[in-house]
């Protein structure tokens, strides 16, 4: 018996009495400045050798036990000792620890093909930091139970991270892996505060990388360009977009009162919507200006704006609906009007500016247009449904239950908070409100919800 042969049965022997081998690197935890030697380690891995004729039957049959690592091979050349040529297939061994863990209609079939328990031995195999992907990473390191993976967005070249306080410690570490270990990615920041200012931007420091932070992104097929450290982009909203964009039609008009660089508005202008886009912040527009150029959007279907929401609506918005409510302009096709409100934390503030906007001389005889206002605000308690609906009467000023069409919930922000939309009918009666009140009564009726 050669020492080769003994050392296989040993390591049978061992690995059937142990209940799991773990792939994981070990004794890393706490580690806080990457020591990528560390990672190294020797793990016992059961492999099937087969002669080369054999491999293309085999295979498919042995898949499902296919060791999967980062920049590994499950089968591979081997030379024996008798300088034979063969073909190494190597198991996962959390899942096969013995050849009987291979099911019997398996084994079966490999006895077919003259693969049987011979065939089954062990090797011993090393472990580098190339082998483990990020999350295998983290959940070494990091201090256990914790889940970071799912804090992050990507952003073009830019991994976005939002890190609890207590992983602070972590962060370059935490940046140099994702760096090394997603290929797309150039440079890690940290939103160092939450949004609280009125850009919607954040302040973040470089964990990792370049300090690049002009990225290129792709959404409802247009491309958008934007500096992340000065405007505000969320890919997490991608979907959220579609879902308005497919309620517009060609010919319709939409008013998008916080468009950020345009997520709305130009997908919307290149699908022959009518569009007016706004944003107060000066990097907005012009990021919105470039993409507006970059889409080939035709300029005559995308007016831009760099002001104040209720600014926007007094007058951009009110100028519009006056003149189709006078009749000096005319819809075409029964086309609708929409109004995007995507401002979460202030947006249902800006509500009260449509109470009242219009005077009713403005208003020529029964002319019907459909105003759809999708407003979204953030809900924090049991019921975010019934909280949103009744932010937004609280703020419009004016019982508008029955002209709610939806209340939908767009994400959960975190565990207690939601980011909802809430879409409804912008009536006459909240338009023309101050001279359909008689009495001279305040026009804010008194809120049943
Ligand atoms: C949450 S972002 C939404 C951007 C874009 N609509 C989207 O869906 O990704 C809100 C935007 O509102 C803009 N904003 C903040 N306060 C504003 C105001 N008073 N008037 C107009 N825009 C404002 C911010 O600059 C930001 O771009």
């Amino acid at each position: 018996m050669t020492v080769t042969q003994i050392q296989n049965i040993f390591q049978k022997l061992f690995t059937r009495m142990s209940v799991s081998v773990s792939l994981a690197p070990i004794g890393v935890r706490g580690m806080k400045v990457l020591d990528r030697e560390k990672f190294l380690r020797n793990v016992s891995v059961p492999v099937l050798e087969v002669t080369e004729d054999k491999l293309a039957k085999t295979t498919p049959i042995v898949k499902p036990y296919f060791l999967k690592l980062e920049n590994f091979k499950p089968v591979q050349n081997y030379v024996t000792e008798d300088n034979l040529r063969r073909k190494r297939i190597f198991f996962n061994p959390e899942k096969i620890k013995c050849w009987s863990d291979i099911a019997e209609n398996h084994r079966l079939t490999l006895k077919n093909y003259d693969v049987d328990e011979s065939n089954f031995t062990f090797v011993t195999l090393k472990l580098t930091y190339d082998n483990f992907k990020f999350d295998i990473i983290f959940k070494a390191v990091l201090p256990e139970n914790e889940e970071i993976v799912s804090s992050f967005s990507q952003i073009g070249h830019i991994i976005h991270l939002n890190l609890r306080e207590h992983l602070f410690e972590y962060r370059y570490l935490i940046g140099q892996v994702l760096l090394d270990k997603i290929k797309t990615c150039r440079t890690v920041v940290n939103k160092s505060n939450i949004i609280d200012n009125t850009y919607r931007n954040f302040k973040m420091e470089v964990i990792a990388g370049e300090e690049d932070f002009l990225v290129t992104v792709k959404e409802n097929r247009c491309n958008f360009q934007l500096d992340f450290s000065k405007v505000y982009w969320n890919p997490r909203l991608c979907k959220e977009h579609e879902r308005i964009l497919e309620f517009l039609k060609p010919e319709d008009v939409l008013f998008d009162v916080f468009c950020g660089v345009g997520p709305f508005s130009i997908p919307a202008a290149k699908r022959k919507c009518q569009v007016f886009a706004n944003d107060l912040n000066p990097d907005s527009f012009k990021w919105l200006e470039h993409n507006a150029k970059s889409n080939k959007i035709d300029m005559t279907r995308l007016k831009l704006y760099n002001q104040d929401g209720k600014d926007f609506i007094c007058t951009i918005f009110k100028d519009y609906v006056t003149d189709i409510f006078n009749g000096k302009k005319i819809l075409k096709n029964e086309a609708k009007i929409h109004i995007t409100m995507n401002l979460p934390a202030l947006a249902v503030e800006f509500l009260n500016s449509f109470n009242a906007l219009l005077s009713i001389e403005d208003l020529s005889s029964n002319i019907k247009c459909d105003i759809i206002v999708y407003v979204y605000c953030f809900a924090v308690g049991e019921d975010p449904v019934k909280i949103s609906k009744e932010k937004v009467i609280e703020n419009i000023g004016y019982d508008i239950s029955k002209d709610i069409i939806d209340v939908f919930n767009v994400r959960t922000v975190s565990p207690k908070k939601e980011m909802m939309r809430v879409t409804f009918k912008l009536s006459k009666e909240v338009l023309f409100s101050k001279k359909l009140v008689q009495n001279d009564e305040p026009p804010i009726k008194k809120l049943c919800v």
